[in-house]
């Protein structure tokens, strides 16, 4: 049976009122659908709490957008690991180009949070790929290779144990562009072989998420992709109609 599993990262939006108002058609959908899909919601850190009020009782999870390395103290500003646990988050989102672009996070820092969010029993959603220079160059499997070394520099081959890898090409955010189904075939096929071959094993542990562009248009075509376990959802999981059409049409 393939493993379905969305995320949805809805980033720096959305408020009380439209987060509920959002939620409620998609418990409704998850509720009556006897559905294999498993999905994961990621809301801002202030409403962490809230939406977990809400999906009580459901099987939808909980996820975080980010974390510190350090855990409770004097680092004003920051939420440690201990707090995602308590208010019931079990994913994190770690790497994610928008941190690397506008909050400058290093592999190494990025590592660093994989292994706190392990360490708490809280599983990363890892998110690798290559910038639109990187792909015109043709090097996406090398900068995958690297982002993936680092981890397993700092963390050892245990970090890939299921552990979600989204691979989310950095010029296909938002830009409603998508490489080929060809192309992230290969590209996550690659991954796949790399992290095994550093396991010494032959069977996955881990899972691969497709992230950039993905859409109620284009869901359809990208779920052919056999490598690929799920998706990392931004915009189109903001808009309920939209987001509705790719829960019905992926499930
Ligand atoms: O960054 C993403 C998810 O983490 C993807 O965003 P979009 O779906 O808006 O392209």
């Amino acid at each position: 049976m393939k493993n379905k599993i969305i995320t949805a990262n809805w980033k720096s939006n959305g408020d009380t009122n439209s987060l509920h108002n959002l939620l409620i058609p998609i418990i409704d959908f998850i509720k009556k659908k006897e559905s294999m899909l498993k999905l994961i919601v990621v809301p801002p850190f202030v409403y962490l709490n809230q939406v977990h009020n809400i999906i009580i009782n459901t099987n939808i999870m909980l996820g975080a957008q980010n974390v510190d390395i350090h855990s409770n103290g004097a680092f004003t500003g920051e939420i440690s690991v201990d707090m995602l646990k308590d208010v019931h988050v079990c994913y994190v989102i770690i790497g994610h180009s928008e941190r690397k672009i506008y909050h400058k996070e290093s592999d190494l820092l990025i590592s660093k949070k994989i292994q706190i969010v392990q360490n708490a029993k809280l599983i990363p959603i890892f998110c690798i790929g290559e910038t639109e220079q990187d792909y015109k160059n043709g090097i996406t499997n090398q900068i995958c290779q690297k982002q993936i070394d680092s981890v397993f520099n700092v963390i050892g081959e245990k970090a890939f144990n299921n552990m979600i890898i989204a691979y989310e090409p950095v010029w296909a955010i938002g830009s409603g562009r998508t490489p080929s189904i060809d192309f992230i075939q290969d590209t996550c096929g690659h991954i796949t072989d790399y992290i095994l071959n550093i396991q010494n094993v032959k069977k996955k542990s881990f899972f691969i998420q497709y992230g950039g562009s993905v859409n109620e248009s284009n869901i359809e075509k990208l779920s052919k992709v056999i490598e690929i376990d799920g998706f990392l959802i931004g915009s189109a999981s903001l808009f309920i109609s939209r987001f509705l059409k790719i829960l019905t049409k992926y499930s």
